[in-house]
């Protein structure tokens, strides 16, 4: 669809682009990146024909550009440039008509209903059909990229060009207009060239992107290869970390700001423990980077409290996330600041302690019973039920984890707890076989990220040895007393 071969020039005798050639399918939705400066504009200038180039060539459905002439080129290429401008007084109706225009043989004697129907369209798709009658002037700065986004869409172009067309939109307009494009790309095989600022939206919306520095291409490629964090690093000139999205296979970049001032180093230990009949909680004086598995705070985060609450062995609730929640605020603890966690243990059978490492330390704190004692193993000749908690494990780390730390820390932590229960012989009741776990046990690992760093948490490394060490011992201890408690 659109064809660009070493092409190189700019606004005077120096060349602002050098030999860029790249191609874009039909149905594409083609991403521009670049930093402040770096000839994006330049480049979309020269493929909507505003601007000459001096060298190369550009070829829109295989024919040459400069062998369109303007209105041939306007029913193929729409473009909505950066500052759309108008100076007359138009309403915004008008406004989107003049995209028509490119298809008309005679301005308004033709008007058809095609056109009509079109506009109307248009303006419903970009959310403008309230505004129809107003004057541009009296528009937001969100409202009028809407209609000149009208305005380009009524050209049926089969190539948009669009220079940051999410500039001045709010989130939803933001989310809807690449929504609709890229729903266009792929339904009507509309072909989108579009500069964007944001890598975010890049990644997310772009089958492909283009990253230009200095008037040259890095890379043009998918989303994912171009958007890697030492690329983006060194063409930004920016800290920055990449992360996966969350709800679907798309890169994210996140900005990571300068420490504003040194990064206080803390101490989570038992002088942070509270223990009452009701729950434990330890308050960080800073946030704590966090993997759990909590009713409240679960999967990775950074939280600053943590509790674990006694509730009876009968405690049942249909939303029992919600009522956690509600505990928590009634008792002072904010639930998007806690990984909460519940237990049918008595809680002055708390467990804990703090081990010194080479560098770091180590603060566990487990409340262990095994009235669900199962084996993993054999899991399956279990019906489910959802009864509170009864191994509940925190681990404190005073050093920074990385992500494989984090993971490996669960699985050591998992497997020395699994120790536990064989060397104590817990049976699994329903298959008479020794117990790993119990059904609905819980885990968290939490990092002060200051420190020492620790690349690895495996049993065989220097953290990997004390959290088995640790986990272990308190998990032994902890079974014993809830076991004591049963005899007597
Ligand atoms: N009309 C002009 N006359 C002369 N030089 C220009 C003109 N427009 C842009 N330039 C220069 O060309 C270079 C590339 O500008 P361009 O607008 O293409 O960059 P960009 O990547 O779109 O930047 P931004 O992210 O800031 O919009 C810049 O150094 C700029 O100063």
């Amino acid at each position: 669809m659109l064809n660009v071969q070493h092409v190189a020039g700019g606004y005077s005798n120096e060349h602002i682009l050098k030999d860029i050639s790249f191609e874009v399918q039909k149905g594409e939705l083609f991403g521009i990146l670049g930093p402040n400066g770096s000839g994006k504009t330049t480049l979309l200038k020269m493929i909507s024909g505003i601007l000459p180039f001096v060298k190369g060539d550009i070829f829109i459905s295989g024919k040459r550009l400069q062998e369109y002439n303007s209105k041939q080129l306007a029913q193929i290429v729409a473009v909505l440039s950066q500052h759309s401008s108008q100076s007359f007084s138009y309403t915004v109706k008008e406004t989107v008509s003049l995209g028509r225009y490119a298809h008309q043989t005679g301005w308004f004697q033709t008007w058809e209903e095609k056109d009509e129907k079109i506009v109307q369209r248009v303006m419903k798709q970009t959310g403008i059909i309230s505004l129809q009658n107003k004057a541009i002037q009296e528009l937001s700065g969100g409202e009028k990229q809407r209609v000149f986004l009208a305005q380009a869409l009524a050209q049926e172009p089969e190539i948009l060009l669009l220079d940051e067309p999410t500039n001045h939109l709010d989130l939803s307009y933001q989310k809807e207009l690449l929504d609709l494009l890229k729903n266009w790309t792929s339904e009507t095989g509309l072909t989108v060239v579009s500069i964007f600022h944001d890598l975010n939206l890049a990644g997310l919306y772009c089958d492909r992107l283009l990253l230009l520095e200095n008037g040259t291409i890095n890379i043009n490629h998918i989303p994912n290869e171009v958007l890697r964090e030492e690329r983006i690093r060194d063409v930004y000139h920016t800290d920055i970390q990449k992360h996966p999205h969350p709800r679907v296979p798309a890169p994210q970049m996140v900005l990571i700001p300068n420490e504003r001032q040194e990064k206080e180093i803390i101490q989570i230990d038992e002088s942070l423990l509270g223990v009452t009949n009701e729950f434990i909680e330890l308050k960080s004086p800073a946030p704590l980077r966090t993997m759990s598995s909590g009713v409240v705070g679960s999967g990775t985060g950074w939280h600053h409290t943590f509790v674990n609450r006694h509730v009876g062995k009968d405690y049942n609730c249909s939303d029992h996330r919600k009522e956690m929640a509600t505990f928590l605020k009634a008792n002072g603890f904010e639930p998007s600041e806690t990984v909460g966690m519940m237990t049918a243990v008595f809680l002055d059978d708390v467990t804990f302690k703090h081990v010194e490492g080479n560098g770091f330390s180590l603060f566990v704190v487990v409340t262990a019973g095994v009235g669900n004692a199962i084996d993993a193993s054999k899991s399956e000749q279990h019906t489910f039920e959802q009864v509170p908690g009864t191994i509940n494990t925190w681990i404190f780390v005073n050093g920074e984890l990385t992500e494989e730390a984090f993971i490996q820390s669960i699985m050591t932590a998992t497997e020395a707890k699994a120790k536990a229960l064989h060397d104590l012989n817990i049976m699994d009741s329903v298959t008479g076989t020794i117990a790993t776990g119990t059904s609905t046990d819980s885990i968290l690992i939490a990092a002060t990220q200051a420190g020492e760093r620790l690349e690895y948490a495996g049993t065989i490394t220097d953290l990997g040895k004390l959290i088995g060490k640790a986990v272990y011992g308190c998990t032994l201890e902890g079974i014993g007393k809830s076991q004591k408690r049963k005899v007597v």
